[in-house]
């Protein structure tokens, strides 16, 4: 039974709402959910941002990636989302509002859905600050059906792919690591056991993988 969050008094990563976080507060805004590259880089503009956590989801990295962190030859792997009951996954949301939002939403088409593979998916966040005022936020998922996926396999086998790939983004170790340094700053109540397997694993291959001034070279 995975340990459910437990809201800390954290600060907020953005100024405390006043209001209760909800859709009707403007029909104009979306919440978008972001738990991998989007956690660092959204690279689209935005009002607002709330780290927070979606229930019923686990995130693994099971989404071949042939152009961000990969090639053809050698795809790399990034997360996705995986319906799963006693799941868990944290992650930042994002507001927008207005004119952000067509342009969000034509930005992330390109970079989700028509290099990536993902769809998008409604759910339900929880801000880390208000988890008692949830929000509904568009999610963008990469399922069994899309044809970059790559589905399980043991978490060594996955942190090699990734120590072996780069793409037209960067390294993907670089993901790994970003995205392990977002759930460092989530705190200890955000655990994500797969995410840490793989962490350990590069870690345990780095030194034999290369030498140290070549494994910093990678990132
Ligand atoms: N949809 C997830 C995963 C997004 C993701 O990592 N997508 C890849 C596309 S394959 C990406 O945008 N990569 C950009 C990068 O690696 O910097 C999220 O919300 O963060």
């Amino acid at each position: 039974m995975k340990q459910e969050p437990v809201a800390q008094n954290s600060p907020p990563a953005s100024p405390p709402s006043s209001q209760p976080l909800s859709e009707d507060d403007d029909p104009q805004a979306l919440w978008i959910f972001g738990y991998g590259s989007l956690v660092w880089r959204p690279d689209f503009a935005y009002s607002d941002s709330r780290v927070g956590f979606v229930r019923g989801y686990s995130r693994r990295f099971w989404q071949g990636d042939t152009f961000h962190r990969g090639s053809d030859k050698m795809p790399g792997r990034v997360v996705t989302l995986l319906e799963d009951r006693e799941g868990c996954t944290w992650g930042v949301a994002y507001q927008v509002q207005g004119e952000q939002v067509s342009e969000a939403l034509k930005y992330l088409n390109v970079r989700e859905a028509v290099l990536g593979g993902y769809d998008t998916k409604v759910v339900t966040f929880y801000p880390q600050d208000t988890p008692d005022q949830p929000l509904k936020a568009l999610a963008y998922v990469a399922t069994p059906q899309n044809p970059g996926y790559l589905g399980p396999a043991p978490e060594e086998a996955i942190a090699t792919q990734i120590l072996a790939c780069r793409g037209f983004s960067g390294h993907n170790l670089e993901y790994l690591l970003r995205l392990a340094d977002f759930m460092q700053l989530c705190g200890p109540q955000a655990q994500d056991e797969h995410l840490a397997a793989i962490v350990d694993a590069v870690g345990t291959m780095l030194p034999c993988f290369c030498p140290t001034e070549q494994a910093l070279a990678l990132v």
